[in-house]
């Protein structure tokens, strides 16, 4: 099955990812309301709205973590299935939540390895758990991962992550994310904790995300980030859409205020 782009009767791609039609439901708090969202290969798409406006259930909704009650997934304009977190694994989907989930008594190469570290042949006579840890390995394709992310602040992969600053450790969290051969890289409010400095580093690595062609969703309420890095902005309010900009065609002012009155009655907003 496919479906054409937004664009009828355009030769432009479908968007990388696309679901249409979100329902979300916990009990009778209906939290999504036949949302649509799409991301393209390429692209950073800000994903904003009012406190319980529905954008970490969406987030979560994409990322399998929770199941859609009605709706439906594209990927490049294939319908695909979404049963869990594993289905979207396997399609490139990945999500980095605000808690990061990185070990801090591990070093940076250990938490980039985590539960698939590289093993040294010839123990295969050894259950896989039991194996020695090819070090050398793990610390070579962890500074390929943190190459590729270009973390230019990062001293040693052998640096412990309890020892890190809040950017360097949202670096690292990506760069995991980014390691297992995802296209889509959900990110939830990846500078709220930060600094101006800090701020900055993330944003780089948010530029790099799609500069090596990922798509990109990012969680903010920062106008200021979002102006800068974001290349689309889609406002959600009360678990529904109120539309699409390009934000290189709006301004924060207006996107403040169709989050939190939403449209006149029968405007629209694609982009
Ligand atoms: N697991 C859950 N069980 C019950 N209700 C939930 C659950 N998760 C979210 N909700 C409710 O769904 C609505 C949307 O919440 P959600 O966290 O998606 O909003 P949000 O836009 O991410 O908000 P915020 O900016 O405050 O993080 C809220 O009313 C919230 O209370």
């Amino acid at each position: 099955m496919t479906t054409d782009n937004l664009t009828a009767g355009s030769r432009t791609p479908p968007p990388h990812l696309r679901v249409t039609g979100i329902h979300k439901r916990f009990g009778g708090l209906h939290a999504l309301r036949g949302v649509d969202f799409e991301v393209a290969r390429g692209e950073v798409m800000a994903l904003v709205g009012d406190n319980g406006a529905g954008k970490s259930t969406l987030m979560k909704v994409l990322a399998g973590a929770y199941l859609a009650d009605e709706g439906e997934f594209w990927l490049d304009g294939e319908q695909v299935l979404v049963g869990g977190p594993t289905d979207a694994a396997d399609l490139g989907i990945q999500i980095v939540y605000q808690d990061l989930a990185l070990c801090e008594n591990l070093d940076v190469a250990a938490n980039l390895s985590l539960g698939a570290e590289p093993v040294k042949p010839g123990w295969g006579f050894l259950p896989r758990f039991l194996r020695p840890i090819d070090e050398m390995e793990m610390e070579v394709k962890a500074q390929k991962a943190i190459d590729r992310l270009e973390v230019r602040t990062l001293k040693s992969v052998r640096a412990l992550v309890g020892g890190l600053s809040g950017g360097q450790r949202q670096a690292i969290a990506i760069a995991r994310a980014v390691g297992a051969e995802s296209s889509v890289v959900m990110l939830d409010e990846p500078t709220a904790a930060l600094g101006v400095a800090q701020t900055r580093q993330v944003l780089n690595v948010v530029r790099r995300l799609r500069d090596t062609n990922h798509a990109v969703v990012y969680i903010s309420h920062n106008m200021r980030d979002i102006f800068e890095v974001a290349d689309r902005i889609c406002i959600l309010r009360h678990g529904a859409n109120v539309g699409t900009w390009r934000t290189a065609e709006t301004t924060p002012d207006e996107i403040v205020v169709a989050m939190t009155r939403g449209l006149d009655e029968g405007q629209t907003h694609a982009a």
